[in-house]
């Protein structure tokens, strides 16, 4: 199996139908968690998925550094704004992991508002952690797109003052704190915005790298294992 380039950013008809598909996935998501459902919806929910995904494991492999090269490229306008990372977990439009963010740019700093949903709760009746950790780790990627620096992850800290409500808008923000070498500190926090209260703050240490890390990585990594023949082996 080869790896093939995405379709060229003019394919506006896969990319919305990504998009669109991307939601969709997200949304049964919630509906499979958050509703009661027959032996026989569960069972013809399978069928579909199933006869779904055999029709995709054999496509070629698609890659999605096309995306980074683009969106490094991009100053993000005030107020809201949207991206082309659509695979990216969290932010990504396409994405099954996808939260449906609204993002905005206030200054320099990025906000993100968010509800999250049933495929979320953790303990009952507030979100797992991981969500929320996951939520500030990939804002504060779009931080790195504002002070144009391409940067992993080296630490992240969450400190939960309060549950996380679910069906409530909450507004993560983030910004730049200081640098020191390669070493970029960002923070933020997660509020609620009908109460104001603070659910959370973050805090992170990115490791700058050079761009052309990405392009190198990519090149460098395996195709993903041939799953074909079994899915779910
Ligand atoms: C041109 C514009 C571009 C703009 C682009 C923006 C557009 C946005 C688009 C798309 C974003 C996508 C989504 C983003 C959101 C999600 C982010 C993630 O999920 S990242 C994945 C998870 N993280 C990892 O996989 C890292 C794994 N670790 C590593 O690869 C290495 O450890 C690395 C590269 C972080 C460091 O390795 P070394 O060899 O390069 O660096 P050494 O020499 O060891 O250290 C340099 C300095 O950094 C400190 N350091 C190293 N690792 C650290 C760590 N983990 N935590 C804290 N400090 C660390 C060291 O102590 C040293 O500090 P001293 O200079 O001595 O003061």
């Amino acid at each position: 199996m080869t790896e093939t380039a995405d379709p060229p950013p003019s394919s506006d008809d896969v990319r919305e139908s990504r998009q669109r598909a991307g939601r969709a996935i997200r949304d049964l998501s919630h509906a499979f968690i958050g509703r009661h459902a027959s032996v026989e919806q569960i069972d013809r929910l399978s069928e579909v998925l199933e006869g779904i995904t055999a029709e995709l494991w054999p496509q070629d492999h698609r890659s999605r550094f096309d995306a980074f090269d683009r969106e490094r490229d991009i100053d993000y306008p005030q107020g809201r704004f949207t991206h082309d990372f659509d695979d990216r977990p969290v932010s990504g439009t396409a994405s099954p992991y996808g939260l449906d963010l609204e993002l905005h740019r206030v200054g320099d700093e990025i906000e993100a508002l968010v509800t999250l949903r049933s495929a979320h709760e953790g303990a009952p009746g507030r979100s797992h952690g991981g969500v929320v950790a996951a939520l500030f780790d990939d804002v504060f990627g779009f931080v790195l797109g504002v002070i144009k620096q391409s940067a992993f992850t080296g630490e992240l800290t969450i400190r939960y003052h309060a549950a996380t409500p679910l069906f409530s808008e909450l507004a993560c923000r983030v910004r730049f704190d200081h640098q020191d070498g390669r070493k970029i500190y960002l923070v933020g926090e997660l509020t609620e915005r009908s109460s104001g209260n603070l659910i959370a703050t973050a805090k992170a240490t990115f490791i700058a790298v050079d761009p052309e890390m990405f392009a190198r990585l990519t090149a460098e990594r395996p195709p993903p294992p041939d799953e074909s023949s079994s899915p779910t082996a």
